[in-house]
């Protein structure tokens, strides 16, 4: 027995590991939790208990349950123990003493017991009804009946938990006078009293007095009594009977007391009055901990195991550790980058249409986010969408999808603020930069200015003693292409970059749409393993079965390999740019996690819609803390959304900037424009318009809508937007005048100063500021306005009003108190 923990010798003794903590208490072995080494010295004295319990109560009562099984010696031990209920019949020092804490552990322990989990297995012979409570006693059920005690034998208490109650009620005591007790005499179950025990002890004298108590008593013992003998005793016919435990159960995080009770199949209310026990105030849907639910659970007799919480999301992210034997060559992912005009656009296209993979040629270019090309018999993707943002988007996502970067910086033009900016992305990521000089067809082109600006930035060209390769090109005239795609190779060749195409499949989502054909269409970049047509795709928050796959020149494939750009169908929903796709063997399982990301998204989103109501708004403004210009976009593609979100938050325009409350894809519906009215949004639509009904809609609630075809139109118009935000201008509106004819100081109020308003009117909601001898002498807020003794919102010409000061008491006759407002200018 080395080495056995309290919870599991009370699990053997079919008792709970609070029963045995506080038996080693009273046997002055003190110990920590349940999770308590006991050692054979500790289990002797326990067991030492028990026989002493035991030898006290036999001689008293020739307790059948005394002498079971040790399975069922703590109960016949409590019940014996506690079974001073009839004195008649037992001996009061069958409790050995008073112990209060004790006491109230038996009881809870009685009363919280399940039924089932407690009753003897073995049929008892000789005790048909008084075994069971009466139907109608519920309590009687419960704790049983003590009181039993009272009347019968009180060995019968002791085969049944139910037996002990009385010890612990003052009212047991009376039971030996009960009319129960007599009631039990008439009866053929003999025992009924002591059924009906609780409630008729616990209420003492009144027994006597309730007739109809003891007439139910009778009613329910005999019907006891009849199913006693089927019943063998133990049973009790009459309550519900509770489902069976489990006998184990997981626990991995903190649960719901709903959860909980679902889980080990008890009603909350029970739980939370375990838990109660514990010192754990709870309601149905507060999250308990797993410590909590552990001793709750072993209470139960459940084994607990105790799981560490897995977290998918990091299961996602995790690449597994390849076996370096498995991995193959794979091509080098490009992203485009650099300032606005640039010729990024011109590049990529000229590079997919001079270089299509020779298998593809005569295909259609297809846009799908990304295209491969091939050159010397190698692959190169590029990711087809221009600029920093979208980069920048998916990193932050946890993408890590690009491995070179190309900065396209315009020979005639030199380094701009889009190009340092692209600079310090690539190499936040640490992704190598290949600089194109591009416009190098134009004459003013001086692509020495271009390396001279760059060093500025790190990069340096090789000719100067550096190690960035400049390319010089003209995309216009497609020139220079094939250096650049040589390069890409070159650096690719020196990142030795690798992939198990017999791995796990998984990747990145490059942009996604809801197709009204095809529904959710998602073009993913395939970063490890084969992806095929039947695999099950987790992406984000949604998930499916992919039915369909289309690569980057519009032809149908089975399968895909790394670095490989696909469209697929058969998601569920419409993911986002960034987001991560793995294949899961099971669809259910992965249902499941997309279930928990789900829900998880939508708490945050009502986190954060809670946040943007025009109350926070103000205060914020108010406060000067930020000022916001609150946006909700929609787009036709996620690429275009998560781009247009992430130029717009990058607008600051004299400390006021750009909130996206709300973004999605597809039209702009009623519940955009409903979300734009409780945020105080802008409504940005690019390529997209809204839906007849919130087109009304908007018009109605006077939402601004905004629609765009090009990008930097929006960025435009929104920066003047801003612009218009700023601080507007404010001018003092003098509302009226008062004269103060008399002052009333009055305790606890301060001064009130008795008025006649001479001009305009004073109103309640207003600014005030107290002028004497033609000096303004304080300004402030009204405390109150009156009228009489009623408030008043506004007192007009002519009338007498009672006016108390916020924070100002110094009021005196003859001064004027002026009632003013800011408005604010508008600008025409
Ligand atoms: N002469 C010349 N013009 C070029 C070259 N490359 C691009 N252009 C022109 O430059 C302008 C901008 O080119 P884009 O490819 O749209 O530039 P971009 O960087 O993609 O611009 P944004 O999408 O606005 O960020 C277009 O008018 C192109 O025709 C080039 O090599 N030579």
């Amino acid at each position: 027995m080395s080495k056995l923990r309290i919870y599991e010798y009370a699990k053997q003794q079919n008792m709970s590991s609070k029963e045995i903590i506080t038996i080693l208490n009273r046997v002055n072995v003190p110990v920590n939790n349940h999770m308590s080494v006991m050692d054979q010295e500790m289990i002797s004295k326990v067991e030492q208990h028990f026989k002493d319990v035991k030898a006290k109560a036999e001689p008293q009562k020739g307790d059948q349950s005394s002498k079971q099984n040790g399975e069922r010696r703590n109960q016949g031990y409590m019940a014996n123990e506690n079974s001073k209920g009839n004195p008649s019949t037992q001996s009061p020092q069958a409790k050995p003493e008073n112990d209060k804490d004790y006491d109230n552990l038996v009881d809870d322990r009685v009363a919280s017991q399940p039924r089932n989990e407690r009753i003897p297995k073995k049929p008892i012979p000789n005790k048909p009804a008084g075994a069971k409570p009466a139907t109608g006693g519920t309590t009687g059920g419960n704790r049983p009946s003590t009181t039993g005690g009272g009347n019968r034998p009180g060995g019968q208490g002791g085969n049944r938990p139910g037996g002990q109650g009385g010890g612990n009620r003052p009212g047991g005591q009376g039971g030996g006078n009960r009319p129960g007790g007599q009631g039990g005499g008439n009866r053929p179950g003999g025992q009924g009293g002591g059924n009906r025990g609780p409630s008729n002890n616990n209420r003492g004298g009144n027994n006597n007095n309730r007739g109809g108590g003891a007439g139910r008593g009778g009613n329910n013992n005999n019907r006891g009594g009849g199913r006693g003998g089927n019943q063998q005793g133990g049973h009790r016919p009459a309550a519900p009977k509770q489902p069976e435990l489990p006998t184990k159960i997981e626990l991995m995080e903190a649960l719901t007391v709903k959860d909980f009770a679902k889980l080990v199949k008890r009603e909350p209310s029970e739980i939370i009055k375990k838990l109660l026990f514990l010192g754990i105030m709870a309601t149905i849907n507060n999250e308990i901990e797993v410590d909590a639910m552990t001793l709750v659970a072993e209470d139960y007799g459940i084994e607990v195991e105790i799981k560490e919480p897995v977290d998918e999301e990091a299961v996602d992210m995790l690449v597994e550790e390849e076996n370096p034997e498995n991995l193959s060559e794979r091509s080098p992912i490009v992203t485009i980058m650099g300032h606005v005009d640039h010729g990024k656009t011109t590049l990529l296209d000229a590079i997919r249409s001079t270089n299509v993979t020779a298998s593809e040629a005569g295909g259609i270019t297809q846009h799908i986010g990304a295209y491969q090309v091939e050159i010397k018999g190698k692959k190169i993707t590029f990711l087809d969408t221009p600029g920093h943002a979208a980069f920048t988007t998916m990193r932050a996502r946890g993408a890590q999808v690009t491995d070179i970067t190309i900065l396209v910086v315009a020979a005639d033009d030199g380094v701009m603020p889009q190009t340092v900016e692209a600079i310090n992305h690539a190499k936040a990521a640490n992704v190598p930069i290949i600089v194109a000089v591009n416009k190098m067809d134009k004459e003013n082109a001086n692509p020495d200015r271009v390396k001279q600006e760059l060093t500025e930035y790190g990069l340096v060209a090789e000719e100067w003693g550096g190690d960035t390769i400049f390319v010089p090109v003209s995309a216009l005239k497609r020139d220079g292409l094939e250096d650049i795609l040589e390069m890409i190779l070159l650096v690719s060749e020196v990142q030795e970059l690798k992939a198990n195409t017999d791995g796990r499949p998984r990747g990145t989502v490059i942009e996604a749409e809801l197709d009204k054909g095809r529904g959710p269409v998602a073009t993913v970049l395939v970063q490890n393993g084969t992806l095929r047509v039947g695999d099950i795709v987790v992406a984000g928050t949604t998930y499916g079965k992919v039915r369909a796959m289309v690569n980057d020149r519009g032809r149908r494939i089975k399968e895909a390999g790394p670095a490989m750009p696909v469209e697929i169908l058969g998601l569920s929903d419409v993911p986002s740019a960034g987001d991560l796709f793995v294949v899961y063997d099971d669809e259910r399982k992965a249902s499941k996690l997309v279930d928990k990301r789900v829900s998880k998204v939508r708490q945050e989103a009502i986190g954060s819609n809670s946040r943007v109501t025009l109350d926070d708004l103000f205060k914020q403004i108010k406060e000067g803390e930020i000022k916001e210009l609150n946006v909700i976009l929609k787009a036709d593609v996620q690429g275009s959304v998560e781009a247009l979100r992430g130029s717009l938050e990058k607008i600051e325009v004299e400390g006021v900037r750009v909130r996206v409350v709300h973004q999605g894809v597809g039209a702009i519906n009623e519940s955009d424009i409903i979300l734009a009215t409780a945020s105080n949004a802008i409504v940005i639509g690019f390529n997209v318009r809204p839906q007849p009904q919130a087109e009304k809609m908007a018009d109605s609630e006077k939402v601004d809508v905004r629609l765009y075809r090009v990008i930097y139109n929006a960025i435009e118009e929104v920066e003047a937007a801003l612009k218009g935000m700023l601080d507007p201008e404010f001018k003092e509106v003098v509302l009226g005048r008062a004269e103060v004819r008399q002052t009333f100081k009055v305790s606890k109020v301060g001064t009130i100063a008795g008025c006649m308003v001479t001009e305009g009117k004073l109103v309640r909601n207003a600014e005030l500021r107290v002028i004497r001898d033609g000096i303004v002498i304080f300004e402030g807020s009204f405390d109150s306005l009156k009228r009489f003794k009623d408030d008043a919102k506004e007192v007009a010409t002519g009338f007498e009003c009672g006016v108390t000061i916020e924070k100002f008491n110094d009021v005196k006759e003859g001064d004027i108190i002026e009632a003013f407002q800011m408005e604010q200018v508008k600008i025409v």
